[in-house]
């Protein structure tokens, strides 16, 4: 099957060519264009497969614990914030391939901070799981959770710093 995120509409005339072969553009084609989209997703990305795995796991564990209205809120904001993030490093991940074939620095940065988008989202599930899970599995207080989100917080930072400092003295020293 010819991907369509691998087509470029070069003009008016394409497009109406492509729009001939997709269908009608009515509700239930653009539903099943998204629902494609989704499942292409999880046939080329191993790590949406993974954080569908623990998201589902993660959802049914919570049907078994005692959690209130906010605490359910929550724990899908996490899972379906990690998913998103991943879809949308799954699309740029597609569009630098489809654009640039070949090694370019410039690239390698935008898919550096495409997959920083999806890390910095599973930290931020990460904290969500350990204040609900925290409580309603371990009987832990909120300080674990608020460390744990501060040090996620400070981490990048005092890395950039670090580095930063380091090529300082590198420099200096030459
Ligand atoms: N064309 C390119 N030019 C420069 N660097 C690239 C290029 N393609 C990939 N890379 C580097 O390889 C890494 C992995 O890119 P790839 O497209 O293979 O994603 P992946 O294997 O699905 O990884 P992930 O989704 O975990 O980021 C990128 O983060 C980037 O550092």
């Amino acid at each position: 099957m010819e991907r369509l995120s691998q087509k470029k509409y070069i003009n008016q005339e394409s497009k109406e060519k492509y729009r001939v072969q997709l269908g009608s553009n009515n509700l239930k084609s653009s539903f099943s264009h998204a629902i494609e989209g989704i499942v292409t997703s999880i046939f080329q990305e191993r790590n949406l497969r993974i954080h569908f795995f623990i998201g589902f796991t993660v959802l049914l564990i919570s049907l078994f614990l005692p959690l209130n209205e906010n605490d359910f809120i929550w724990l899908f904001f996490a899972v379906f914030f990690v998913i998103i993030a991943e879809l949308i490093n799954t699309l740029i991940e597609n569009l630098m391939d489809f654009f640039s074939a070949e090694f370019h620095p410039i690239v390698k940065i935008i898919k550096d901070i495409s997959s920083g988008i999806v890390l910095w989202s599973a930290m931020f599930s990460v904290v969500v799981g350990v204040v609900i899970f925290g409580k309603g599995l371990f009987g832990w207080n909120l300080q674990i959770a608020k460390v744990l989100g501060l040090t996620f917080v400070a981490f990048f930072p005092v890395v950039a710093l670090f580095l930063e400092v380091k090529r300082w003295l590198r420099n200096r020293s030459k």
